[in-house]
């Protein structure tokens, strides 16, 4: 059979080992070329082939649910559930996701794309499962790196309380998250899989006994219980933690040798209660340069299969808004050693491995934990540490209560970088970097602040490391900068709550925050042609906004616009719109931003054009809004 012919996992079963490699292979290829071509998750599912083989051939994807965890390693999933013949669209508008969706294919039992939610809803589904007296086995598989999310843990915790309720998680362990996989949970696991496997131990015991002259032949049922004992014994030694949480613990097993985890998983599956399968894999498994360097092909933009290299862009590109973030901090930490940067698993995508080369003791990696980062955080500004905190827009939504309770209602001057704010593109809605204007300024004491550019950038992270009076954060979307020139040094702090006039007009006024002030700039010379003419303000800040400044133009002018790359609702317009109601003021206001919807993965400037955020869309909505004209010509 080949793997194009499969639409439904159960035609796994019954085929033999030599047909599930055949099949492996396969997939590989299909994942590799695919990737390749599209890009995205690379390393993650080459590492689970093998394990998505076994486990599906042992379940019956009928009745049964296998929930994974982020979903990133889950194309092979999604290769042998019906997806083959339109995997080519992956992570493309309108075509196949990069993670599970539930609306996507009945096999997605649980969306995903943020880490650690897997063992959480699988448990939630069996004891579900139970109270309906129903019979399906409910199975999560998690990543090492993913284990060292708190969900996860707080997971296990439950359901290591329910020893009747069947549960089986398999543990993807390949040492790997995206970097190294940091903490104490990971060294213990590298343990596990580095001593020796608990039936090679067994097997020698056997061997042993076997050669003794009469008794050798066959165990005596008293020899065949004190084998049973060794293995608990070392059972007990290697899987100790998961055992006396009440885990039945098996392994570790070679997450490459189909045969092994299939009679493993034959095995757990007639356990009652929760049983955790630790499976040892290789990130990239199969693809040499994916093998080596596991953090470079944990995902990959479109390059070349046989080369291995990125598929080089048509012209050259302006440095990535992280890049000029990171290196403006490692330079100003390199001058203040309180400067304390704090990633949660992100050390590359931040940009902060440039901080760990350079000033490591000045780097914290604290694992997919952002919770548990912003609370250090809170305590080293407690000790009068200046902490950065590095995480993703998106991902910083996990500490919510941690930044109101830890860092907020205390006034603790950290500092919140915001990566990856606005709109992301291919990884889709569980990504987007959509609310933490609305969520960041909602909350007393924060001050919340936006470049228009790559250079502001860095006047912002000088600005936001000099704020000692409180919390202060910064957001900064995914990508390249406009290509404007750059300081090495000298940079100059912004005074808080301070925007800038960029263009003056008497016809309307148009307030950009952030990636959205050189769109509304474009937008205001397209109005020009249409003898339209435009203030710009360049905001700055949301919180405290530039009320001295806005309010008196607002009156004047007579018309406001606000742009904004991200959710309308309690965003910066939802500010503006505000400050005007208690002022008294009353203009007509055109809110631009995200309205109240899901930004399904595509292109970054698909989904602008979709939202109608590009300047000829602002220009023609002013027209349209205010000035009853036609829309403006294309140009
Ligand atoms: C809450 C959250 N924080 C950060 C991330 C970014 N992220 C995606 S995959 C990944 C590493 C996951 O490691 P592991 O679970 O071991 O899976 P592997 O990539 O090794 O297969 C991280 C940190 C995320 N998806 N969710
Ligand atoms: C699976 C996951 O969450 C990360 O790999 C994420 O896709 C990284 O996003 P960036 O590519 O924007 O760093
Ligand atoms: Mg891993």
């Amino acid at each position: 059979m080949h793997l194009s012919e499969i639409t439904h996992p159960n035609q796994l079963h019954g085929l033999s080992i030599r047909q599930l490699q055949q099949i492996a292979h396969q997939i590989r290829d299909k994942h590799l070329q695919t990737v390749a071509a599209t890009g995205g998750h690379l390393g993650p599912g080459l590492g689970v082939v093998e394990l998505t083989l076994a486990l599906y051939q042992t379940l019956d994807l009928d009745r049964d649910k296998v929930i994974w965890d982020v979903g990133h390693q889950a194309y092979p999933h999604k290769l042998i559930t019906g997806r083959y013949h339109d995997f080519h669209t992956l992570r493309q508008k309108d075509g196949v996701a990069g993670y599970l969706k539930r609306c996507e294919n009945k096999f997605d039992h649980f969306g995903a794309g943020h880490a650690s939610t897997s063992i959480s809803a699988a448990l939630g589904m069996a004891l579900a499962r139970d109270l309906k007296g129903e019979k399906f086995k409910a199975v999560a598989v998690i990543g090492d790196g993913a284990l060292t999310g708190g969900m996860a843990l707080e997971a296990i915790n439950h359901a290591g309380h329910l020893p009747k309720t069947n549960l089986l998680v398999v543990l993807n362990d390949n040492e790997m998250s995206i970097s190294p996989n940091v903490g104490a949970i990971p060294r213990y696991l590298n343990k596990m899989r580095l001593s020796p496997p608990v039936q090679f131990l067994a097997d020698n015991f056997e061997e042993q006994f076997k050669h003794i002259p009469f008794v050798g032949e066959s165990l005596s049922p008293e020899l065949e219980r004190i084998k049973e004992g060794m293995k608990r014994l070392a059972v007990s030694k290697l899987g100790a933690v998961f055992e006396e949480l009440g885990f039945t613990y098996m392994g570790p097993v070679d997450g490459h040798n189909l045969e092994e985890l299939i009679a493993t998983f034959q095995q757990a599956h007639q356990i009652t209660g929760p049983v955790l399968v630790h499976v040892a894999t290789v990130k990239g498994k199969g693809y040499e340069m994916a093998e080596k360097d596991q953090v470079g092909y944990h995902a990959q933009n479109p390059f070349n299969v046989t080369t291995g290299k990125a598929i080089p862009s048509s012209k050259p590109k302006p440095p990535a808004y992280a890049k000029v973030f990171s290196h403006t901090l490692v330079k100003l930490a390199e001058q203040n050693p309180k400067i304390v940067g704090i990633t949660a698993a992100m050390a590359t995508g931040t940009g902060l491995d440039k901080l760990q080369a350079k000033l490591p003791n000045q780097y914290i990696d604290v694992g997919i934990a952002e919770q548990h980062a912003v609370t250090v955080a809170a305590g080293l500004a407690c000790e009068g540490m200046r902490p950065v905190a590095a995480i993703y827009s998106t991902f910083l939504q996990r500490a919510y209560d941690q930044i109101i309770h830890d860092v907020c209602i205390q006034n603790l001057p950290v500092f919140f970088c915001l990566d990856r704010a606005g709109i992301v593109g291919a990884d889709g809605p569980t990504h987007q970097g959509m609310y933490d204007i609305a969520y960041l300024r909602c909350i007393p004491n924060m001050v919340v602040m936006a470049p228009k550019d790559e250079a502001e950038l860095q006047r912002m992270v000088v600005t936001g490391i000099e704020y000692t009076d409180g919390p202060i954060s910064m957001r900064f979307p995914r990508g390249n900068g406009h290509g404007v020139p750059l300081m090495e040094e000298g940079w100059e702090p912004l005074e808080i709550g301070k925007g800038e006039i960029l263009r003056q007009g008497d016809d309307v006024l148009i307030l950009g925050y952030g990636t959205m002030v050189y769109p509304g700039m474009q937008a205001a010379e397209i109005l020009s042609e249409h003898g339209i003419e435009a203030t710009v303000i360049n905001a700055r800040f949301v919180k405290p906004l530039d009320t001295d400044l806005i309010l008196p133009l607002a009156q004047q002018i007579g018309r406001v616009v606000t742009l904004e790359e991200g959710c309308l609702m309690g965003g910066f317009g939802s500010a503006v719109a505000e400050a005007l109601l208690d002022a008294d003021i009353v203009v007509p206001v055109k809110r631009i931003g995200v309205p109240d919807i899901l930004v399904d993965h595509a292109t970054p400037d698909q989904s602008k054009a979709s939202l109608g955020l590009t300047s000829q869309q602002i220009a023609d909505n002013i027209l349209q809004a205010f000035f009853k004209k036609q829309a403006a010509a294309v140009v």
